[in-house]
């Protein structure tokens, strides 16, 4: 008995009509509380701020019911899918979202997927029922019940279901053709995805799973469960990390339409805002940059820039020459490098040891000319008393009246400090012993140079090694980085720090312009007021501090737009996918950002493609947190039937021996094909496919250096660096089509993938794994062996 006629439909009509009633009721409910929230939302906006603690509270009023709003909202469509009759008699409606009767001590009309409440919805099987008697699944097309699918659990256990939860509704769900946007399983889930979902938010959870076994799903559904149980979580969001932005569009809708907003989806090469990664490297040099080692070369690179003269340097400071020894030098950056603060906020203790230096020495110079106009004038003029004349000189030279008046010699010094803190030279001096750096003139001036190079990697990295990374110099500022230049620029912004004086005190000064002008505005309210005869006016109510607030904006961003705008946030959750390309920098920028190492890692090893990705987990995390992380695994394929999924054993079996393919939850009776035929007439098969398919979606997946030949001769389809997945059909490189599915997939040449790069089986393995119905091979000249084997078995 195949899955699908295990499941008896339910579709009596009395039934349908009680279930339609009960959502008409549960619409009604969200009807009403999306109006209260609304006028509340309104109500807060209209509230003035007066005290920045008033500002604040209703600052934290708004985003608390504009995310309520959007929760609300995001519900509108499968509010109810479930319900659960337990075996005590209780009921329970599962839905999107949660929602409380009318009376607060009532059981709410609705059950939130994520509450206790609702676990037994997926977890509970024949032979396990957790107390429940019927699982129901409830069927809607927008407010309107359309089936319902009956499991009743307590009764004698179903062999045909094989321990899936809802298998008709499941198998409704992987069947409907593809849209180009991934959807939400809530409805569906399963109890071993559950468990991932609902496990501890403490520390790292690795999820391996074969392709189609529903990590990102599970992933994205974790975000939302997460989000919702930890108000720890909630205030810092949760970042979703995915392989490139194709990826992410394809994964966009996911979370708001779970209603969660607080989640940032990034690739890790987006974590750097302000720099957009737009240059392309080889895979070599991409590997190098990727190495963990090169935190050292930065940090080498860095203390370059630091290094002291080993000789004198003589600075010319106003009239005086000024000379400052190696040895200084070398104390003054010593006593920098102590502060053990990064670079450019050690820098001010270095700046400060040259002004104090070049001031002593200024003083003295002046002294020794005191003394020696007091010499000449005391020969000159024989044994007269010269007192009042010295006094007069050294008052001249800024320099005290006496010696040992320290009140004096401190504001003397004081003068002297002014007068080498705004010398050019004494500037110049500071800016070449340790200049001021951000990350992108640090790795601009190290790529653009062989010999700072081979001074910051010389025993890291070998002579052919450090090659790889010279280029010519870019501009410091804008454009020219690659995605792993990023990851490096970020690594160095740990080591350079910011000096962030100037921006705080360019704050206090914008502060003090606020009060002053709302001073006089207050003051002109007040002219007016006493000439209007009014009683009582605006300046007895605010002063010109409680004005100034009023005048500043509300931060409304979300949380999401807050962090993704902001170099240094970090997370309450951070979320990997595809986590096994990633290489160590990344890693390492990745626990920057969530230092709890509250984190969720999905991937699968035997599909690593890029050159730094991974061959174990334990190699990503051992660096970060030792042996303490978890391991989970899916085991089912929801994606790719079992005919396809057979034709990958022999690849997979020679990608990982120990990999153990996940099963498939279904098959179609459709076997993979293939055929012999250039690139040029793979339009012909596109067609012949697309007729047969009818609505979903058709991908063709080509190395990625065949993809642009191949679009050529199908203008029909959507191609290029961002295409659009829900067009008909689309032509992708293998590497764009990391994550995606489709309902028909022609893989066009799978030895030029195989061929393509040092990983390029594990590329083949992704390709093939793409289809949720249908695939062809289309193979210009012999099919490689591996699959050969496959198609003759
Ligand atoms: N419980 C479920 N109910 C319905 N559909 C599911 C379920 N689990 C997974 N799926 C579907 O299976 C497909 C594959 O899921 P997903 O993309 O998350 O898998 P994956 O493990 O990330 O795959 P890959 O590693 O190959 O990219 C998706 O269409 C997803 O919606």
């Amino acid at each position: 008995m195949s899955l699908a006629d295990s499941v008896t439909p339910h579709d009596a009509p009395s039934d349908l009509d009680r279930e339609q009633n009960r959502l008409t009721v549960l619409y009604a409910r969200l009807d009403t509380l999306r109006d209260t929230t609304r006028q509340r939302l309104a109500e807060v906006a209209a509230r003035p701020g007066g005290t920045p603690q008033a500002r604040t509270e209703r600052d934290a009023a708004f985003t608390e019911y504009a995310t309520r709003l959007s929760r609300l909202e995001a519900a509108e469509n499968g509010l109810c899918f479930g319900r659960l009759d337990l075996r005590s008699g209780e009921r329970h409606y599962i839905g999107r979202i949660g929602l409380p009767a009318d009376d607060p001590d009532a059981d709410p009309l609705l059950v939130d997927w994520r509450a206790p409440a609702a676990r037994a919805f997926y977890v509970a099987t024949s032979a396990a029922p957790e107390g429940v008697h019927r699982r129901r699944h409830i069927v809607t097309r927008g407010r309107r019940v359309v089936s319902l699918d009956d499991e009743v659990l307590d009764g004698a256990p179903d062999a045909g279901r094989e321990n899936l939860a809802g298998a008709a509704a499941l198998l409704a769900a992987v069947n409907t053709g593809r849209t180009g946007r991934m959807q939400d399983i809530v409805a569906t889930l399963q109890a071993e995805q559950d468990a991932i979902i609902r496990s501890d938010q403490n520390g790292v959870l690795v999820v391996q799973g074969g392709p189609g076994t529903g990590k990102t799903a599970v992933a994205l559904h974790r975000a939302a469960y997460l989000l919702y149980h930890s108000a720890r979580i909630a205030s810092r969001g949760v970042l979703v990390v995915g392989p490139n932005a194709t990826f992410l569009r394809y994964i966009g809708q996911v979370l708001p339409g779970l209603g969660e907003t607080s989640v940032l989806l990034s690739t890790v090469g987006e974590l750097f805002p302000g720099v957009v990664a737009d240059r392309r490297e080889a895979a070599a040099t991409v590997e190098v940059k990727g190495r963990p080692v090169l935190a050292d070369v930065l940090a080498a690179a860095v203390r370059d820039r630091q290094a002291p003269p080993g000789r004198p340097l003589t600075l010319q400071v106003g009239d005086d020459p000024v000379r400052l020894e190696p040895e200084f030098w070398v104390a003054a950056a010593d006593r920098a490098r102590a502060t053990r603060r990064p670079h450019n906020q050690a820098r001010p203790t270095f700046v400060r040891l040259v002004v104090d230096e070049v001031a002593r020495q200024l003083i003295a110079h002046a002294r020794g000319l005191a003394d020696r106009l007091v010499a000449d004038a005391a020969e000159m003029l024989g044994g007269a008393d010269l007192d009042a004349a010295v006094r007069g000189d050294l008052a001249r030279l800024g320099l005290a009246d006496a010696p040992g008046d320290e009140d004096a010699y401190a504001e003397t010094a004081v003068d002297y400090r002014a007068v080498a803190e705004s010398d050019p030279a004494v500037a110049d001096a500071c800016e070449l012993l340790w200049p001021r750096l951000t990350p992108q003139r640090l790795l601009a001036e190290l790529f653009a140079s062989p010999d700072r190079l081979a001074s910051a990697a010389g025993g890291l990295l070998t002579p052919d090694e450090q090659a790889l990374l010279v280029r010519p110099a870019v501009s410091s500022v804008a454009g020219g980085w690659s995605t792993a230049d990023l990851l490096l620029l970020d690594e160095a912004l740990q080591v350079l720090g910011v000096d962030d004086r100037a921006a705080r005190s360019r704050a206090a000064r914008s502060r003090d312009e606020e009060i002053a002008y709302a001073q006089g505005v207050l003051d002109i309210a007040a002219g007016s007021a006493s000439e209007d005869g009014e009683a009582l006016s605006v300046t007895d109510m605010l002063d010109a501090h409680q004005l100034a607030d009023q005048f500043g904006v509300a931060d409304r961003r979300t949380i999401a737009e807050r962090a993704a705008a902001d170099r240094t946030w970090t997370f309450g959750h951070v979320i990997v996918d595809e986590a096994q390309e990633l290489s160590p920098m990344a890693w390492r920028l990745l626990m920057r950002r969530c230092p709890t190492r509250s984190m969720t890692l999905v991937g699968d090893i035997a599909q690593t493609s890029s050159p730094g990705g991974l061959r174990a987990w334990d190699q990503a995390l051992e660096p970060f947190v030792g042996d303490r992380w978890r391991l989970t695994r899916l085991s089912v394929n929801y994606r790719t039937p079992a005919e396809i999924m057979a034709l990958t054993a022999p690849l997979l079996a020679t990608l990982d021996a120990d990999a153990e393919p996940p099963s498939s939850v279904r098959e179609t009776g459709v076997p993979p094909w293939h055929a012999e035929v250039p690139p040029e007439q793979v339009a012909e098969h596109v067609r012949a496919q697309l007729a047969e398919l009818g609505q979903g979606r058709l991908a063709v997946i080509t190395p990625d250096a065949l993809a642009s030949e191949v679009a050529a001769v199908l203008p029909e389809a959507s191609a290029g660096p961002d295409p659009d997945l829900t067009a008909p059909v689309v032509v992708l490189g293998v590497g764009q089509a990391k994550g995606l599915e489709f309902d028909v997939v022609l893989l066009v040449d799978p030895a030029g993938m195989i061929d393509a790069s040092p990983r390029g089986g594990n590329d083949l393995y992704v390709a093939l794994t793409r289809a949720t119905q249908r695939l062809g091979v289309l193979h210009p000249g012999p099919l490689p062996g591996v699959l050969r084997e496959a198609f003759t078995a």
